[in-house]
């Protein structure tokens, strides 16, 4: 438990075998898009790959919508059951971040937009190159991070994004990847 036990980690919430099945098939079968979008005429480039998918009927502005929604794939699905079933939860979307190398990185922000209500619960979890999540106040002067390995999966309670910010900062000396998988639930008007 850490931020004031609004986050929960649980190890190895899938082995090390299927870990490794699950990166390689990320890697290989994931139709990752380039990470340079066109906002308001400028481009800009995503320090990581990402896709977004959801439930059919989910829209999701996701800052400032510059994903496509995309259809569950099988591997999606089988993990957010597993999921699922283990925290007696529901989820209609996922985010999927590949970090291609130390470089790549998300900056400080909450995941608290209207659209996942005033409380949302979401879970996060990691294959590949362990990595710092760091998380800071956003009114008082406390900040931690916590490692999350291979196969973790991070719980963040509706409290996290309601106090917290979070981000995964940049370690330029690490070669290898990382892929982050963010299921939420958005709430249908
Ligand atoms: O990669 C991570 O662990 C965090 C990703 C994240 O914060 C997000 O996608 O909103
Ligand atoms: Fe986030």
């Amino acid at each position: 438990m850490d931020a004031n036990g609004s986050l929960q980690i649980i190890e190895r919430f899938y082995a090390k075998a299927e870990c490794e099945e699950i990166y390689r098939r990320f890697m290989l079968d994931h139709d990752w898009p380039a990470n340079v979008y066109t906002v308001g005429g400028r481009r800009f480039a995503l320090p990581r790959l990402q896709t977004w998918h959801a439930d059919s009927g989910i829209r999701y502005s996701y800052r400032y919508n510059l994903l496509e929604t995309r259809p569950w794939t099988p591997l999606l699905s089988a993990i957010r059951q597993r999921i699922e079933v283990c925290l007696n939860v529901s989820f209609n979307s996922v985010l999927a971040n590949l970090y291609r190398d130390g470089n790549d990185y998300v900056g400080w922000h909450a995941d608290d937009e209207r659209e996942l209500g005033a409380r949302p619960f979401i879970a996060s979890l990691t294959f590949g190159t362990t990595r710092s999540f760091a998380f800071r106040h956003k009114k008082l002067d406390q900040k931690g991070e916590v490692f999350l390995a291979d196969g973790a999966l991070l719980i963040m309670r509706p409290e996290f994004q309601r106090d917290w910010q979070h981000s995964l900062p940049a370690v330029p000396e690490l070669g290898s990847g990382r892929i982050n998988l963010t299921f939420r639930k958005v709430i249908v008007p």
